[in-house]
């Protein structure tokens, strides 16, 4: 009998939650010296080392002999000049940590008012993201905020945990707080929602609240209705591939551009019906934690992903996705087609350049 994942199921959405909670509670009162760029240029908030620190604090606790690949990592902090971070650090996590027990919170996960913890000990939650992947045993991998851009631009963002085991996704949970509760597209003033998928079983999308869970499932439609979803971030998928793509399958609605994994949930509820994401540069390999959850989450909505060569993801690399090239996710009646599409441009471009 496939294993049900139960606790770690409960376990990933609590942490979650909390790092959603904390995670919108920093954007109001961000303040420019709180953001700092990564070796590779990237930006990484207090918000994204907070949330990492939380959800690597619950599950250190829940499952301790996990590994975990998480994004960041706490070299930056340690540093001298650094105290301010830190300092806030520890002031977002503990409130997020003692926060009261909630709807599938257990105080035996180390939650729930006098549960602070030390500067040194979520220090070292962080790095226990340090994780290096690989094709055998059980470990999560964990995007705190996914979008980072995003975030600091007031858009969409995503907390993204999943459970891999020997290489195969059999847990994703995705925290989206500026999701509108209904449609992307529409003004709702609700936002937050949980997405969740547990191989076998179906994916769901949990109230922020925790008090409301709905199926979801990808709705057929005819070619011409597809919608794409794509990167804001020009830097990070070939937003001119795609629209080649579109004009191939003849679609005529615009794009929904949007940042993070924020991207899969809408796909798996049907805000969008295709997820395209070319490389700019074709040496940049895809981190495991940015489409981890995402995948499993597609995968039980009735969606198919692969690479742009039709390659299923392999998560058992690595930290990276090594040689898929791109990622290519619709539901499964249009997928084919999409895949097709997208090895015609691919060729068309390669004639280009010869
Ligand atoms: N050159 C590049 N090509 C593709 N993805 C990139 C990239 N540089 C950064 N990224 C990834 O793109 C993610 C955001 O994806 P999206 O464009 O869909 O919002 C980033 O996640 P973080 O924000 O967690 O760092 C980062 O890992
Ligand atoms: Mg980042
Ligand atoms: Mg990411
Ligand atoms: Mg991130």
């Amino acid at each position: 009998m496939a294993l049900q994942y139960t606790t770690e199921k409960q376990v990933a959405i609590a942490a979650v939650r909390r790092a959603c909670a904390l995670t919108s509670s920093v954007f109001n009162k961000l303040v420019k010296s709180e953001t700092l760029t990564k070796g590779d240029k990237s930006p990484v908030t207090i918000a994204d080392y907070s949330a990492q620190a939380v959800v690597n604090t619950i599950l250190g606790r829940a499952f301790p002999v996990d590994p975990i690949v998480g994004e960041e990592d706490a070299a930056d902090l340690r540093q001298e000049g650094a105290e301010n971070l830190r300092n806030r650090i520890v002031d977002l996590c503990n409130e997020a940590l003692t926060a009261d027990l909630g709807l599938g919170d257990r105080a035996e996960w180390g939650l729930g008012p006098g549960q602070e913890r030390t500067l040194d000990e979520l220090l070292d939650a962080i790095d226990r993201g340090n994780d290096q992947g690989g094709p055998v045993g059980r470990r999560w991998t964990l995007d705190p905020i996914d979008g980072t851009k995003g975030f600091l631009r007031g858009g969409q963002y995503a907390i993204c945990l999943a459970l891999i085991v020997d290489g195969d996704v059999k847990l994703g949970v995705i925290g989206c707080p500026n999701l509108p509760v209904g449609d992307a597209e529409s003004e709702d003033s609700q936002r937050g929602g949980i997405f969740t998928a547990v191989k076998g079983q179906g994916a769901e999308q949990i109230s922020i609240s925790g008090a409301k869970s709905t199926p979801v499932m990808i709705p057929s439609m005819e070619p011409g209705m597809l919608n794409l979803l794509e990167s804001v971030e020009a830097a990070h998928a070939d937003l001119a591939f795609n629209q080649q793509v579109s004009n191939s399958l003849g679609i005529t609605r615009p794009p929904t551009r949007m940042d993070s994994q924020a991207k899969y949930a809408c796909l798996a509820r049907g805000d969008g019906v295709v997820y395209l994401r070319m490389p700019i540069n074709a040496l940049y390999q895809e981190k495991i934690w940015d489409h981890a959850s995402g995948a499993v989450l597609v995968q039980e909505a009735g969606g198919v992903i692969t690479d742009a060569l039709g390659q299923p993801l392999n998560f058992g690399l690595g930290r990276t996705l090594g040689k898929n090239q791109g990622i290519v996710a619709a539901g499964k009646d249009v997928h084919g087609q999409v895949l097709a599409a997208v090895q015609r441009a691919r060729s068309k471009a390669s004639e280009a350049t010869q």
